[in-house]
Order: C-alpha cells, then sequence, then structure tokens
C-alpha cells in the first residue's frame, strides 16, 4: 500500500509532558482528525511531522523519506496551517499570496480567488490587524490552494463564523475529489469531525489511545433505555449505565444478551459524534 506518511514510535518530552510512542499511518484518500483533551499533544504531533521539533525518538518517513535529515524538499509536498502563525502582522494577504505561491508549484489562483470571495477575506489589511476569524480565513485561503498531497490543519475552524465554516467543508471535501491526496487536521468541532473524517485517532495526556474508523464508531455505540431499572452486571458491551439508561459500545453482544435473559427495553438510539468522544476521552 502506497503510505503518505508514517510515524512509527515517536516520543516526546517537553517539561513534564509526555507525548507517545505514537504510530500512525496515512494513506491517500484519507482524512484523519486527531481527537484529544486540551493539551493532549495534537499540536505538538503536527509539530514533529514537520520537523518543527524534534523527537526524542522514533522515526517520521514522509513519501517513505525520513523527514530528519537535511534535505527539506519534501516541505513542499505537505501544506501546513498551525494554529498560530508566527511572522505574519505586518503583512497583506495581497503581500502573503505574493511570498507563498511561488513555493508551491501546483498552486491555484483560481481556487485562492474563489476562496476569498466565499469568505470574504479582507486581502489588503494587514494580518496583525485582522479579526481571529478573518486571520483563520486567510491562512487557510493561504493553504488549500497550494494543492500538495498531504494537508496539515490545526484547529481550522474554531474562529470562524458558521456559514464560512459550511464552505470550508465544502472546500475541502472538493479538494479531497482533486487527486491523490490526505488530511490530517486537529479538531475541536463535532461537525467539522462528522462531516469529513473517515478516521478519528486519539489522543489522552499524551499517550495513543488508538484509531477508529468513523462510521464503524458511530455505529458501535448504543443507548438503551430499559424497561426497569438493570440489576444484572456487567452486561456484555456495557460502558456505562444510570438508572435504567444503558451505553453499550457493542450492540450485538449487549442486545444478545438482553434477549437471553428476558431483558427489554423501550428505546435503543445511536449515539451522536459529540457524545462518543465525550466517552473515548473519559
Ligand atoms: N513550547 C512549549 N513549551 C512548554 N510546553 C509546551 C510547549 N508546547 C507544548 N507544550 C506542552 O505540551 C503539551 C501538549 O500541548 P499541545 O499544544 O500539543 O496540545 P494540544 O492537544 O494541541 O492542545 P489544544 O487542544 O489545547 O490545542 C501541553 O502540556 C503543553 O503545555
Amino acid at each position: 500500500m502506497n503510505r503518505f506518511l508514517e510515524i512509527s514510535q515517536i516520543q516526546k518530552r517537553i517539561d513534564e509532558f509526555n507525548l507517545g510512542p505514537i504510530d500512525l499511518k496515512i494513506e491517500p484518500g484519507t482524512i484523519t482528525a486527531l481527537i484529544g483533551n486540551n493539551g493532549s499533544g495534537k499540536s505538538t504531533l503536527l509539530k514533529l511531522i514537520m520537523n518543527l521539533a524534534k523527537p526524542d525518538m522514533g522515526n517520521i518517513k514522509f513519501f517513505n523519506k525520513f523527514v530528519y535529515g537535511h534535505d527539506e524538499s519534501w516541505k513542499k509536498q505537505v501544506a501546513y496551517q498551525p494554529q498560530t502563525v508566527i511572522g505574519w502582522n505586518p503583512f497583506t494577504g495581497n503581500s502573503l499570496k505574493e511570498f507563498i505561491s511561488p513555493l508551491y508549484p501546483n498552486w491555484n489562483e483560481d481556487q485562492f480567488n474563489k476562496m476569498v470571495s466565499l469568505l470574504a477575506i479582507p486581502l489588503d489589511k494587514r494580518y496583525g490587524k485582522l479579526s481571529q476569524g478573518d486571520q483563520q480565513k486567510l491562512s487557510l485561503a493561504l493553504t488549500l490552494p497550494r494543492n500538495t498531497p498531504l494537508m496539515l490543519l490545526d484547529e481550522p475552524t474554531s474562529f470562524i463564523d458558521i456559514p464560512s465554516k459550511k464552505h470550508f467543508i465544502d472546500l475541502v471535501v472538493d479538494w479531497m475529489d482533486q487527486g491523490e491526496r490526505a488530511i490530517i487536521m486537529t479538531s475541536h468541532q463535532s461537525e467539522d469531525i462528522m462531516k469529513l473524517a473517515d478516521y478519528l485517532y486519539v489522543l489522552q495526556n499524551g499517550k495513543m489511545m488508538g484509531t477508529f474508523e468513523k462510521e464503524e464508531l458511530t455505529e458501535s455505540y448504543m443507548c438503551y433505555w430499559m424497561k426497569c431499572d438493570l440489576s444484572v452486571k456487567p452486561i456484555p458491551g456495557e460502558v456505562s449505565r444510570e438508572n435504567n439508561r444503558l451505553i453499550s459500545n457493542n450492540p450485538s453482544a449487549t442486545e444478545t444478551f438482553f434477549l437471553e435473559n428476558n431483558l427489554t427495553y423501550t428505546t435503543a438510539k445511536n449515539m451522536g459524534m459529540e457524545e462518543i468522544i465525550t466517552i473515548l476521552l473519559k
């Protein structure tokens, strides 16, 4: 299988914080959402991929090339949108576009203009004078049109307004359709995750909790309201219970057990992404 990115046993210590060991493989045609509580190491992982921080252990291969060498030509193949961009404040959107666009051979000017118009981005104001939302929109408009095989987005929609979030989702879907591409994005926005992600990579306090296929994850969590309070413990698949409400991450095992033990429920409901993430990050 052709792998865009392969992270093997990466570890990084920053003061008291320990990230890893992390293993992650990214294949073309996929969007992976990095999920985790604040401070769990998501941005640090993106910085390690971009060689902006050095790991203490492990390695990262991008298109089968180690990223921790002197040759950084691979960076032309990755578009990285950090949470905070350093050094852009004195420049207007127009000047930033003039600096950035020549660096990327697949830069698409029409796509940039489309994003500027759709997201109503002021190009003649200095970046430092823009609102946080406009800064984020400009940063996106300077990232997607690079049309690199891999895009790394660090909380791309945390400040932008609701209509722009909807445009962002459409733009990303369109971006993915244009070739052999992949995205890794950190996000706390369940709508972005629900609509865009194929995989969820979950981090908890720097530790890797696992990779989950989104559809499987949403299908595997079910909430049951039982006819009466449950006294039997534990029930196969049980994740948690409260009075007559039971959450399972293995509905078929749970329902078989209900049948075998004459336990009846009044309602069964799939759970939303926000509820599932809350359970995963408990
Ligand atoms: N430059 C730094 N100096 C000291 N500590 C740092 C630095 N960068 C990150 N850390 C620490 O590393 C840990 C992980 O931070 P990181 O920003 O990667 O988390 P995150 O999952 O992206 O968080 P958030 O969801 O809040 O953006 C935190 O404990 C943070 O304080």
